[in-house]
């Protein structure tokens, strides 16, 4: 139990100032309807939580339109939503997924990395790390309910999950394509990504930069279950209430136990880290080859 506290001691200093001061502004979150029954919902403009006090879960929505690309925003609103939820004893669990039809992320928000000044690199990537370190340590049961594509940094919020279930839509893929953007996922995606796929299948996934549809994804193991549709919300509760029925403080040790390795070593390298990524993402070429990709995104409309 020290360790579990320890580590959200840990994670609750290491939130941002950009977090406080967002914390703090009027009208930006604030309790909504939650019933007569206590529990309060949080609402902010881009995340929708609808909470089941009865069950102890909260549904999080992400609604970024159009793609729910991970900016600095949207972040920010995320990781103060998981917080007040890991604060308010009634959840003991949460399942993320997508108000954007077709979507469940767009991955990293592009235009944050593209033509802004290194101060505002530094700033983002630290609130990417922030992200990955608050989820995937989360005391939570965290469980994804992937109901579109999710490429790169989409997977990787996944993957930060404890349970991922996987809409069966040929349309939609999930893997780390970074390289297919000429850009290097860092050692902490990777990380996760062995984590959950294995050493082999994660080199083969980084390297081609695969997004895998449905069936593959399952068969790989980048998702635990494939279900039809209009089942992935269903399915993802009654995951839930089988891993909501082991004794919490023994499910979170051992979260903890599994995950707190690969989470130190970014804790360790977190400054070096966000250099690395200011240095690369301020080179000439990689800020050409990322707004060319922008582009390209746009020209696709027509
Ligand atoms: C040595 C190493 C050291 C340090 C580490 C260094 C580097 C690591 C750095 C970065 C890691 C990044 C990981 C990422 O997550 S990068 C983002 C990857 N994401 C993608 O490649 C997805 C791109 N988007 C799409 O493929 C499609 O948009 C779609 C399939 C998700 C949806 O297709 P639609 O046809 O439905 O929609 P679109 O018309 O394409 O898009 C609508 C709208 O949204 C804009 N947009 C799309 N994706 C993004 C995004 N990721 N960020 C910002 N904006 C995005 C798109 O341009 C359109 O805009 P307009 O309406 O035209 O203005």
């Amino acid at each position: 139990m020290a360790l579990a506290v320890g580590m959200r001691v840990l994670t609750r200093a290491l939130l941002r100032p950009w977090a406080r001061g967002l914390r703090a502004a009027p009208g930006r979150t604030g309790p909504a309807a939650g019933g007569g029954d206590g529990v309060r919902c949080f609402r902010s403009p881009r995340v929708l939580v609808e909470p089941d006090p009865a069950a102890g879960v909260a549904v999080v929505k992400m609604r970024n339109p159009p793609v729910n690309s991970l900016s600095l925003e949207f972040l920010t609103e995320l990781l103060i939503s998981l917080e007040k939820l890991e604060n308010d004893k009634t959840f003991h669990g949460i399942i993320i997924t997508s108000d954007c039809p077709g979507i469940f992320s767009a991955g990293l928000d592009l235009t944050e990395m593209c033509g802004r000044d290194p101060e505002h690199y530094a700033e983002y990537w630290k609130a990417v790390q922030e992200m990955w370190l608050r989820f995937y340590l989360s005391n939570l049961v965290v469980i994804a309910a992937i109901n579109g594509i999710s490429p790169a940094g989409g997977c990787l919020l996944s993957l930060t999950c404890d349970y991922r279930v996987l809409a069966n839509n040929p349309k939609y893929a999930i893997g780390l394509n970074e390289t297919l953007l000429g850009i290097v996922a860092p050692f902490w995606f990777k990380d996760t990504l062995v984590n959950t796929i294995g050493h082999r299948s994660a080199e083969r996934a980084l390297q081609l930069g695969l997004l895998f549809p449905p069936a593959e994804a399952l068969r790989v193991g980048v998702v635990d279950q494939v279900v039809p549709e209009d089942q992935v919300q269903s399915t993802a509760r009654s995951v839930m209430a089988q891993w909501l029925d082991i004794p919490d403080h023994a499910r979170q040790l051992t979260k903890i136990l599994m995950r707190k390795p690969t989470a130190d070593r970014l804790l360790t390298e977190r400054d070096a880290d966000i250099e690395n990524f200011v240095r690369f993402i301020c080179k000439d070429s990689i800020q050409k080859s990322l707004h060319a990709y922008l582009e390209k995104l746009k020209q696709k409309k027509g």
